[in-house]
């Protein structure tokens, strides 16, 4: 997947709503802002892969291409399963989680290559951002967040993930450490003074870019807005060229 070439394309909205007609709404008004619409477990749950397609075909064609962020977590058989079932949908990007193991991270891109040149592509997610270092340990994990990131992301690029998502309080270890091919995807993105919620391991847009984000992603601080496209605009200007 090529990446993005302007501060706005680097932008990924995070549409988390279970209505239809809430989303149609926010991708209508937040196409023209951004590089991809995120659609996640709370849509896919509620919807399912027609209220995507649906989405997707909204807009005429002009819609942003679509980030499908479903977090497969099974045995390979069925992750592998699961991705040929959504390759019709034409997600750009996928997500599986890269603690399911290289097994099941391979059968993912393997699946996907079914879909030719334009496969969706499979993004690893490492540690969840909501996880702080005392939630992680308490998952057994020893090392914390930075330690475990760098050895599930390296296990899932080995197995063919085209990318990772991380914290932007690891971007600039993984770049380090593994050079500038992976694709970086990352949520846990507050603008200065915007509420952090659930997110533990945060930092603002334009640290995470100048840091070696190739994506932001950013839900909540644009579509709890009263203008969402203003504000995903704010965000996408006060980014670094
Ligand atoms: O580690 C992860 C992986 C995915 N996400 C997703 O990103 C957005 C963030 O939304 P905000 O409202 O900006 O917090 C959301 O859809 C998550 O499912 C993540 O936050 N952390």
């Amino acid at each position: 997947m090529a990446r993005p070439d302007s501060p706005r394309a680097r932008l990924i909205a995070a549409l988390d709503t279970a209505e239809a007609d809430r989303a149609a709404a926010l991708a209508a008004a937040l196409a023209p802002e951004c590089g991809l619409l995120k659609l996640g477990l709370e849509f896919f749950a509620a919807q399912g892969p027609a209220g995507v397609a649906r989405l997707a075909a909204a807009g005429g064609g002009r819609a942003a291409p679509v980030f499908l962020d479903l977090k497969l977590h099974d045995i390979p058989n069925t992750v592998a399963g699961a991705v040929r079932a959504v390759l019709p949908l034409r997600p750009a990007m996928l997500t599986v989680h890269a603690a399911g193991g290289a097994a099941m991270v391979a059968a993912a891109r393997e699946a996907a290559e079914r879909a030719g040149v334009l496969r969706p592509a499979i993004l690893a997610v490492t540690v969840l951002t909501s996880l702080d270092a005392a939630a992680l340990a308490a998952t057994g994990v020893a090392g914390g967040p930075v330690q475990q990131v760098l050895r599930l992301a390296r296990l899932a690029l080995e197995a063919g993930a085209d990318g990772v998502v991380c914290s932007p309080q690891e971007v600039a270890r993984l770049r380090d450490a593994l050079g500038a091919a992976p694709l970086l995807v990352v949520p846990g993105v507050r603008p200065p003074g915007a509420a952090r919620g659930d997110q533990a391991r945060v930092a603002t847009p334009e640290e995470a870019v100048r840091a070696g984000a190739d994506w932001i992603v950013v839900g909540r601080p644009i579509t709890g807005a009263a203008d969402p496209a203003a504000a995903a605009r704010a965000i996408a200007e006060a980014l670094p060229a």
